[in-house]
């Protein structure tokens, strides 16, 4: 079992860096930490960084996860390998681009380029966001899924995510104590389906609605409450057609032996407490 402590970054590619990078400081609210050529680094926590636009095909997104050890890294990429995936071991420059000490790269069932990662830098430093957005830090991701029930048992048997909550096939999956920490929407592509920002509060939440409409912003779902985690939500659309979610409130499971995942409407009601529906495709119809 490949043991998961948690997702650390997302890396994008854009053909519009510099509009990338004005949206992620002035809409969204992170911290430029690095520049390298042809990428910019973002911190939205005390880590060196959680999110890396880069110029490139915006299809070309990857989700990094972190593992213990090297030793971990390595059964991992053999664990993988004996499955069918082609893996690849990231160079040292290629680690240095990720501030890493040691990464492999694979494709999950449906195709989204995952990458397993040992030892991301970590900064003494606190996170000032370019505007106060609230936020206290990345949290999870949502990834596209061909057939939720064969990349659900990937996750979950090959790694250790454990199911938290389904909302129709679409599994809300934990690797530690945060309700989730990846999410799959069954989508017709691989893809990353939205980022997730964790906000101080409901103030946060309600003043970033105004803040991103008053920004010609497009809103797509929210102000409103999951009644899965319980997190108050405002989700909106950044570069490239990503979206993004603020929440606030997110559930942990603690009592882990005895929670029992629930099953949730893939309808309105299921996604949305407040009653508020999602404009956003893969919340909308699962089988588009
Ligand atoms: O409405 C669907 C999303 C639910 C949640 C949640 O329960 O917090 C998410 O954030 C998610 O699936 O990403
Ligand atoms: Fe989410």
């Amino acid at each position: 079992m490949i043991e998961l402590n948690d997702v650390v970054y997302c890396r994008l590619g854009t053909t519009d860096l510099a509009g990338a990078e004005w949206y992620a400081t002035n809409i969204l609210g992170l911290e430029v930490s690095d520049r390298r050529r042809g990428a910019v680094y973002f911190k939205s926590d005390s880590r060196a960084h959680t999110l890396c636009y880069f110029e490139g095909d915006p299809e070309d997104q990857a989700t990094a996860f972190e593992l213990g050890r090297k030793e971990d890294l390595h059964a991992a990429g053999a664990a993988l390998e004996a499955l069918g995936h082609r893996v690849h071991y990231g160079s040292r420059a290629e680690c240095e681009q990720r501030f890493v000490r040691e990464f492999i790269r694979f494709n999950d069932p449906t195709g989204n380029t995952i990458e397993f990662v040992v030892r991301p830098e970590a900064t003494g430093q606190r996170y000032h966001g370019t505007r106060d957005a609230g936020i206290t830090g990345f949290s999870h991701v949502g990834l596209c899924t061909t057939d939720a029930e064969r990349d659900e048992l990937f996750w979950t048997t090959v790694c250790n995510a454990r199911v938290s909550d389904r909302i129709g096939d679409a599994p809300l999956m934990r690797l530690g104590t945060i309700h989730h920490s990846i999410a799959l929407f069954p989508f017709h592509k691989a893809g990353i389906q939205h980022i997730n920002h964790q906000v101080g509060g409901t103030d946060d939440i309600q003043r970033s609605f105004n803040f991103v409409q008053d920004n010609q912003v497009n809103v797509t779902f929210g102000p409103g409450r999951h009644p899965t985690s319980s997190a108050e939500f405002l989700y909106f659309t950044g570069p490239e057609g990503m979206t993004f979610e603020y929440s606030t409130g997110v559930r942990e499971i603690h009592d882990e032996p005895l929670w029992r995942d629930r099953q949730f409407h893939f309808a309105p009601k299921g996604f949305c407490h407040w009653g508020a529906a999602p404009r956003i495709a893969a919340f909308e119809d699962g089988s588009i």
